[in-house]
């Protein structure tokens, strides 16, 4: 584990060292990483800064989206043709050659517990309950703190009557998943191996700023020998498996720009 590692924009001289002669395949996170935190879900938009630079670098390396929302919502946000997507952390995969869904017999589970949560958190001002195919994130941004813990227990509630699921956290949210052995750094890993990327040649680099995307940076670490990088996106120091930093989705989006005109020029 690190705290606060190195700026990948700040040291990126050192940064690109280590990539050698291997091509960058490159794993972006969305919410928090290339856009900014907003109060509520639809009104976090990515930049045109950041989709201009995301464009160029897929003409130039492998690029894909890994997030927690639903794939059809991360495909029109991102709004960038010829990508891989994969949404609900990973456990819904899209690209041009590509399909592949993890869990869906666990989808009823799902919408079993979406309906015990409407139900539960129907009087709670700011719960929002946003559905994924294979997920369920339970926003507190808009709650009162008062009310908070209110709505913690009605999630636990609901995940300890639903064993099939389990509860994972976020950014003022709690979310709900199959209960299976698959999250966003199993998800990369598939997609390497899906996309023909697992080879001395090419270098996973995974850009993520919340919980979730440790099990990403955690996933490339056990490849070995440098073998992948995680690059965490972080406003205060914290510990990461990430051995680099940057620290909002502003710098993110000019370590982007500048990792483009490296490749661009050869
Ligand atoms: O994996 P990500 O792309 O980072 O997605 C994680 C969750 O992001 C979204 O929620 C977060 O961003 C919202 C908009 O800025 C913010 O209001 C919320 O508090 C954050 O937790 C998204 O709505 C979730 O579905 C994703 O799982």
């Amino acid at each position: 584990m690190h705290l606060s590692p190195p700026s990948a924009l700040a040291a990126f001289d050192a940064f690109t060292a280590s990539l050698g002669d291997r091509t960058p395949a490159l794993f972006l996170d969305y919410d928090g990483t290339l856009a900014a935190i907003a109060p509520r879900p639809e009104l976090a938009v990515m930049p045109v800064e950041a989709r201009t630079v995301v464009q160029r670098l897929s003409a130039l390396c492998p690029v894909a989206f890994v997030s927690g929302r639903d794939l059809d919502d991360l495909t029109t946000m991102v709004a960038v043709d010829g990508l891989v997507y994969a949404g609900s952390h990973g456990f819904d995969l899209r690209g041009p050659e590509l399909r592949r869904q993890v869990g869906v017999e666990y989808v009823p589970d799902l919408d079993t517990a979406e309906g015990q949560l409407r139900d539960r958190l129907g009087g709670i001002a700011g719960a929002l309950v946003e559905r994924k195919r294979f997920a369920i994130a339970i926003h507190t941004r808009q709650v009162a703190p008062a009310e908070k813990p209110l709505v913690a227990d009605a999630v636990r509630a609901v995940v300890e009557a639903q064993p099939r699921l389990r509860m994972t956290g976020g950014k003022e949210l709690f979310e709900l998943r199959p209960n299976l052995p698959w999250d966003k750094g199993r998800a990369v890993l598939a997609l390497l191996e899906a996309l023909g990327l697992e080879g001395p040649g090419t270098l996973p680099i995974y850009i993520g700023d919340d919980e979730t995307d440790e099990d990403a940076f955690r996933a490339l670490a056990s490849r070995g020998d440098g073998r992948g990088i995680g690059i965490r996106v972080m406003e205060e120091p914290a510990e990461t498996a990430a051995a680099w930093s940057l620290h909002d989705p502003t710098e993110a989006t000019a370590f982007l720009g500048r990792l483009a005109d490296w490749l661009a020029q050869g």
